[in-house]
């Protein structure tokens, strides 16, 4: 086994399993403080290695980043993407890079964002109207968050095809389901631990998988089939590309169907918690900042005024803006410990023995809160993001203190996604209205942990509309 990470001592066959704690990225933290930057854990049968440091995490994801460009697969991911077909879980290799490119060059990049736009505004909008005519009422806001982020993702895949009814019908179904699955994603899993009890899914975690999947495969096939039915050329959305580029078949490694559903399949699931989740911590971490909050309604009073309506063209001249973003995913990065990386040989990290097939948490909450890197950590302050701080931390994942969106090859596929959904809504709801909430809610920003870190207590809060005129609401 080589020289393996210290770690805390566990049970025979069980190793540590008992004593995690469901909040596992801050248990992981605690334990960093004991056994240091890179230490292992016995998960049943798996060996769980955990890293809490820059330089563990550069060795991982830069210096050694082919070999961690792997994933081991639980149980639950391989049900919930048609046995590991997605750019997700799919091993690092021809199929892996065909998918990425299609979804990087092709589906998320800034051409095709461009010619969407109109999409996302219509979107925004509509939800704009409805905050407006709550009357002074509470709004469950990270529900209207997540229907808005998520239609805006099913315009995009398949366009105006769900009309009336038909699609807040779906919302509902979809937030449902997306819950559940992320809820199943970071459960722990007797199967992943013990494979060879796999078979026996003692949790019942895959059958509850196998349960959902077909709620969204209902709704794909349907989608899919009115389409070659239809034999809408015209459409320029993500169903049709994909499906000429499944119908070109030339390539080396051509896409299947399975891929095709798979794709749609991390577009819902991996697009739509983490945008909405990271505008509700942002807006709560702005109300229990009042003068946060006010900057920013500075900022857009100058650049947009208040007799006219935030355009997602605006979002590059608010600096300020970007820092509240940049200072959110700091504290409360949507993915925690990224997606876990299994290296595809034993390799040698940190002067320890990583063995291959381990499971790798790279703890990147804990990292943004580590004091010797930040000052105040726990502090919501965006302007550490300003001046020299604005280029020092991006999203690229080239500096090892801050990486929200992962680094190297894995690096998440939806940044430039991510970055005008979250910039373009939140400036939207902050320039539209003024947010009043009750004493209680007014400093909680307190995080439940999953697969995607979420508000423990969702954000109610009453929009007051500010603009100066009526209109601007319709
Ligand atoms: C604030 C929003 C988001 C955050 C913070 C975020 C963060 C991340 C992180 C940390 C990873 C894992 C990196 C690793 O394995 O080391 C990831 C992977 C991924 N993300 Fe995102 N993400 C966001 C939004 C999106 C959106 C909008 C999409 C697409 C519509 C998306 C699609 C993906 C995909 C497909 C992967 C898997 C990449 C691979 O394994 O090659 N993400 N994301």
């Amino acid at each position: 086994q080589g020289n393996l990470p210290p770690g805390p001592p566990g049970l025979p066959i069980f190793g540590n399993l008992f004593s995690l704690d469901p909040e596992l990225h801050t248990y992981f933290a605690g334990l960093a403080r004991t056994y240091g930057p890179i230490f292992k854990l016995q998960l049943g049968g798996k060996l769980g290695i955990v890293i809490t440091s820059p330089t563990v995490a550069c060795q991982v994801l830069k210096d050694h980043d082919t070999v961690f460009a792997n994933r081991d697969v639980p149980a639950a991911g391989r049900a919930a993407t048609y046995g590991g077909s997605d750019i997700v879980w799919t091993p690092y290799g021809p199929e892996w890079r065909m998918l990425r490119k299609v979804c990087v060059m092709k589906m998320l990049s800034n051409h095709t964002l461009d010619s969407v736009y109109e999409l996302r505004r219509n979107e925004v909008r509509k939800t704009v109207g409805f905050l407006c005519n709550r009357d002074g009422s509470e709004v469950n806001v990270g529900e209207q968050v997540f229907l808005t982020v998520l239609n805006v993702i099913t315009e995009m895949m398949w366009g105006g095809a769900v009309e009336g009814k038909e699609r807040e019908g779906l919302g509902a179904e979809f937030r449902e389901v997306v819950a559940e699955m992320t809820h199943l994603l970071g459960k722990p899993n007797v199967s992943d631990f013990f494979p060879a009890l796999a078979r026996f899914d003692l949790q019942g975690v895959e059958k509850q998988m196998h349960a959902l999947v077909p709620r969204f495969d209902g709704i794909f096939e349907r989608m899919i089939g009115k389409r070659v039915e239809e034999g809408n050329k015209k459409s320029t959305d993500f169903l049709q590309f994909l499906l000429d580029l499944k119908d070109e078949g030339d390539s080396k490694t051509p896409l299947t169907m399975v891929q095709l559903k798979s794709l749609l399949m991390d577009m819902v699931v991996g697009g739509s918690d983490t945008s909405s989740n990271t505008i509700e911590f942002a807006l709560a971490e702005m109300i229990k900042k009042p003068e946060i909050m006010k900057i920013v309604q500075e900022e857009l009073e100058a650049v947009v005024g208040r007799d006219n309506i935030v355009e997602e063209s605006h979002i590059h001249k608010l600096p300020y803006l970007r820092a509240v973003m940049k200072e959110t995913l700091r504290l409360h990065p949507a993915l925690p410990l990224l997606v876990p990386h299994c290296p595809s040989e034993t390799t040698t990290v940190g002067g320890y023995t990583i063995p291959k097939g381990s499971r790798v948490f790279v703890n990147v909450w804990a990292i943004h809160r580590d004091p010797s890197i930040w000052d105040k950590p726990l502090e919501f302050d965006p302007t550490r993001f300003l001046e020299d701080g604005e280029a020092k931390w991006d999203f690229s994942g080239s500096d090892f203190s801050y990486f929200p969106f992962g680094s190297g090859r894995r690096i998440c596929a939806g940044i430039a996604m991510a970055e005008r959904t979250v910039l373009y809504f939140l400036a939207t709801l902050v320039h539209s209205f003024d947010w009043r909430v009750t004493e209680r809610e007014k400093f909680d920003v307190s995080e439940k942990f999953g697969i995607v870190l979420k508000k423990k207590v969702p954000l109610t809060a009453i929009p007051i509309p500010r603009l100066s005129n009526p209109d601007l609401y319709k």
